[in-house]
């Protein structure tokens, strides 16, 4: 098997031969330490305009489960908050683990959550999604995460068609779905400059990473854990902690929309 993974011989610790960026100055996720993260009263409200009629489809692509949306026009926006201009809505996807005791990206004092989802959006200001990846402010990622508690019915229909893509490269039609049914009730947030948590681990990423996290079931938590990193007719391996764990600081300052 070649290729970027998360078993032992293909996962994080070992990505930063292909990608040394790996070891760059802005790497994704963080430990967010609430007690240095400093309220900053210019960060404005976060604005998430999302039309359900631009989501298109669910895939797997052998290391999360995602939703992509039509990126072609301004159907689907986040603006305000950290960022200046227009971000388009580009995929969502989730990380999670082998059990509820692990799974998220990012740590809030060191404490780890049973899964975190990303919402990905891209500049507008660059001609398209792939030279965005490429500018410092070319990504925004809403990262939400994922505590056990009551059956999440938003999550529901996401977890219904997981069925249907168990293996790699499998993808259905995912229409009429507003990923904002997944936000909490409160938009607060923490921000700071990062990178793609996979490879190619880029450093184009703001992250905004929300203070409450939205419920998901143990039940719920499992049919995450059904998916299989492998292709149809290979030996099956379960996707199950497909997480990068927290990355050196190095510096950076993390800011709070919330007192
Ligand atoms: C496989 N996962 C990434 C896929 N992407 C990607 C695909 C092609 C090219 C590229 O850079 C040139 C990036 S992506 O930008 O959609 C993202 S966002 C993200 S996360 N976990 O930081 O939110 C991981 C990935
Ligand atoms: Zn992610």
């Amino acid at each position: 098997s070649h290729g970027w993974g998360y078993d032992p011989e293909n996962g994080p610790d070992t990505w930063s031969a292909q990608f040394p960026v790996a070891d760059g100055p802005r790497q994704s996720p963080i430990d967010i330490v609430t007690a240095d993260a400093h309220y900053d009263e210019n960060l404005q409200p976060l604005e998430v305009k999302y039309d359900p009629g631009s989501s298109s489809g669910i895939v797997n692509n052998g290391h999360s489960v995602q939703v992509d949306f039509a990126d072609d026009t301004d159907s689907s926006t986040l603006t305000g908050g950290p960022i200046s201009g227009t971000y388009r809505l580009r995929q969502f996807h989730f990380h999670w683990g082998a059990s509820d005791d692990r799974g998220s990206e990012h740590t809030v004092d060191g404490a780890k959550f049973p899964a975190e989802l990303h919402l990905v959006h891209w500049n507008t200001k660059y001609p398209n999604f792939a030279q965005s990846t490429t500018q410092p402010d070319g990504l925004a990622v809403i990262g939400v995460f994922l505590q056990i508690g009551d059956a999440n019915p938003q999550l529901q229909k996401v977890l219904d068609a997981l069925e249907a893509i168990k293996t790699k490269d499998k993808q259905i039609a995912f229409l009429d779905f507003d990923p904002s049914v997944l936000l909490p009730s409160s938009l607060d947030y923490w921000t700071y400059d990062g990178s793609l948590t996979t490879p190619p681990l880029l450093e184009s990423v703001t992250w905004i990473v929300l203070k409450e996290p939205i419920n998901v079931s143990s039940d719920q938590m499992a049919m995450f854990r059904s998916l299989l990193f492998t292709q149809e007719g290979d030996e099956p391996s379960n996707m199950v902690d497909n997480y990068r764990p927290p990355q050196a600081l190095k510096g950076r300052s993390v800011r709070a929309s919330f007192k």
